[in-house]
């Protein structure tokens, strides 16, 4: 559905020019729900604003459903525009019209009759949860209540893909989670497609169904959320899948059985999906002669499915052991002996 061949934005200045986005390629699917991550400078709030024509691209190409945004009239993109909804990190609302107001400019803007507008606008409130506060002025309303405002006003011309720029990051985390699930009920009921733009692995996990890292205005990695979870390639990845799968509690652990327990015997298994491990353990014991310990775990629910890691201690006959470790390593469970804290 939408298609970025060689993407690159290029700010020019006096000294030396920054190249913000860098000969950037992806390709997104229509209802998919699609992040981006990177760390601040990446190049991740240029690209998001080139997606909707904010920036004027230096080079390559944007297709949303085969119409190339890079090259329209300033005419053709007033309408284009309409099809690219974008919600932001401080909500961008008219502090001095009320919810329906603001909900209801875009649509102004483009034309649509009061009568039309009214019901439009009804259903939006009704469709992000804000029935009761229509007549509210942004400031008398709570953050997640202007994100609703947002998102409603984003989605008032039925746009094709809607964009979100860092759209929780001024949220507390109860709020972020209720934004979040409102973004995914949108996506599943209206079959959106959403792009969203982070810093924070935790919302790549709770939502998106592939992800993309960025790093110097390119993209090192990319891949299905769950697979880019189990399997990080690059440095940058890792550092993000660690800040959603390390908290003290799982590092205090790990200190502890280094002390405690032979490090060579202590297993790492890596699995997805809940019960494998549940049925992998009993079936160990039952045909080895091995004792199975379990040390420490930590199952993660993405979009896609959960993962997680299992921390074992296995003890017996040398001979046993080894071959308990190939039984595991014959099934979709990943191994790792002597785990290094
Ligand atoms: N209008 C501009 N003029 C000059 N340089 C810019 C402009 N906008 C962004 N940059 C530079 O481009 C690089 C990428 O910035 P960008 O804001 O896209 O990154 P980001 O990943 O969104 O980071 P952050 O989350 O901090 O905004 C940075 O070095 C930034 O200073």
């Amino acid at each position: 559905m939408i298609s970025i061949k060689d993407l690159t934005k290029v700010f020019p200045s006096n000294k030396e020019s920054l190249t913000a986005v860098d000969h950037l390629n992806l390709d997104i699917a229509k209802g998919e729900i699609f992040g981006v991550i990177g760390y601040s400078g990446a190049g991740k709030s240029t690209f998001i604003r080139l997606l909707n024509r904010l920036e004027n691209p230096t080079s390559g190409s944007i297709e949303i459903e085969d119409k190339d945004i890079t090259s329209l009239s300033k005419k053709e993109l007033r309408t284009t525009r309409q099809e690219i909804g974008m919600i932001f990190q401080h909500f961008n609302l008219l502090w001095s019209r009320t919810v329906r107001d603001n909900i209801g400019f875009p649509l102004e803007i483009a034309g649509v009759p009061s009568q039309e507008r009214k019901q439009r606008v009804d259903e939006l409130i009704r469709l992000v949860g804000l029935t009761g506060r229509e007549n509210a002025y942004p400031s008398q309303l709570s953050g997640g209540q202007k994100q609703r405002v947002g998102i409603a006003r984003a989605l008032a011309n039925n746009p094709k893909v809607l964009l979100c720029d860092e759209a929780t990051s001024a949220l507390d985390p109860e709020t972020t989670d209720s934004i979040l699930q409102l973004l995914v009920d949108i996506n599943e009921k209206l079959g959106l497609t959403i792009i969203l733009i982070t810093h924070e692995m935790h919302v790549i996990r709770k939502i998106c169904h592939r992800v993309a890292v960025m790093e110097k205005g390119q993209i090192v990695e990319q891949g299905d959320v769950l697979d880019i979870f189990l399997h990080p390639q690059q440095t940058v990845t890792k550092r993000f899948v660690e800040q959603v799968m390390s908290d003290n509690s799982q590092s205090e652990s790990l200190n502890w059985l280094h002390e405690h327990y032979d490090v060579n015997k202590i297993i790492r298994l890596k699995f997805v999906g809940e019960t494998a491990n549940h049925a992998l353990i009993s079936q160990v014991a039952k045909r080895f002669d091995v004792e199975i310990n379990i040390l420490h775990g930590k199952v993660t629910q993405t979009q896609k499915g959960a993962y997680g890691t299992l921390y074992v201690h296995l003890e017996g006959p040398d001979h046993d052991v080894q071959q308990a470790l190939e039984f595991i390593r014959s099934t979709s469970v990943e191994v790792e002996v002597g785990i290094h804290v």
